[in-house]
């Protein structure tokens, strides 16, 4: 079986997404690049990355969400085209914004695996950090599974990251094909 050129963990924030991908990456044998938004992010300038940290209003000239988004959509393409395989994760809630990641991954192979956790708990997890806007996983909860079909899903309730990824690495070697991205898109694109 070969690889998924592209491993997308899709969840809300403090779901445990990043925790799982950097696990993961150090048990697939391929090389993956774990390319979150927050690699565009960090490309703010700093007091703004601060502010968005806090989930405060950014007020300066330029500042434009749906560009970075973009931006960061465009880039995997990009980066795929250049040889690199991906582990990209981030809270797609949007509707616009799942299509055109997938739009942007259309004709590689893609692994879409959701990354569940209870409200409770992700939103413990939240507080806990301190480094994320609070209510940030209250607003994402209900929609960011939204128009989604998964070829696996795991839930990151009561289970260690290192855990989480040995289980979901076996479920990535012995799964015979990828169709959730395929079947996202084209639903997305039939009620988009
Ligand atoms: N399986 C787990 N069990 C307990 N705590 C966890 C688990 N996974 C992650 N955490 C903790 O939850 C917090 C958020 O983890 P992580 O950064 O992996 O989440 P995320 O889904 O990538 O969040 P974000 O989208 O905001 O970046 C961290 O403090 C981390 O230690």
């Amino acid at each position: 079986m070969s690889l998924p050129q592209v491993i997308i963990l899709n969840g809300t924030s403090s779901s445990g997404k990043t925790s799982i991908a950097k696990a993961l990456q150090e048990l697939l044998p391929q090389q993956y690049l774990n390319f979150s938004i927050d690699s565009i992010l960090y490309a703010l300038p700093d007091s703004d990355l601060q502010l968005m940290k806090q989930g405060q209003t950014i007020s300066r000239a330029g500042y434009d969400w749906p560009s970075l988004v973009r931006g960061y959509h465009y880039c995997l393409p990009a980066l795929l085209q250049a040889g690199c395989h991906l582990l990209i994760d981030n809270a797609w809630c949007e509707r616009h914004e799942k299509r055109e990641l997938l739009t942007e991954l259309a004709g590689y192979s893609v692994a879409l695996i959701g990354v569940q956790c209870d409200l409770e708990i992700a939103q413990a997890r939240e507080q806990a950090r301190g480094d994320r806007a609070i209510g940030l996983v209250a607003w994402q909860a209900p929609i960011v599974h939204q128009d989604m079909t998964y070829d696996i899903e795991v839930n990151t309730a009561g289970i260690k990251p290192q855990a989480l990824a040995n289980k979901l690495y076996e479920q990535i070697l012995s799964q015979p094909s990828w169709r959730g991205a395929i079947e996202t898109l084209e639903h997305l694109n039939i009620y988009s």
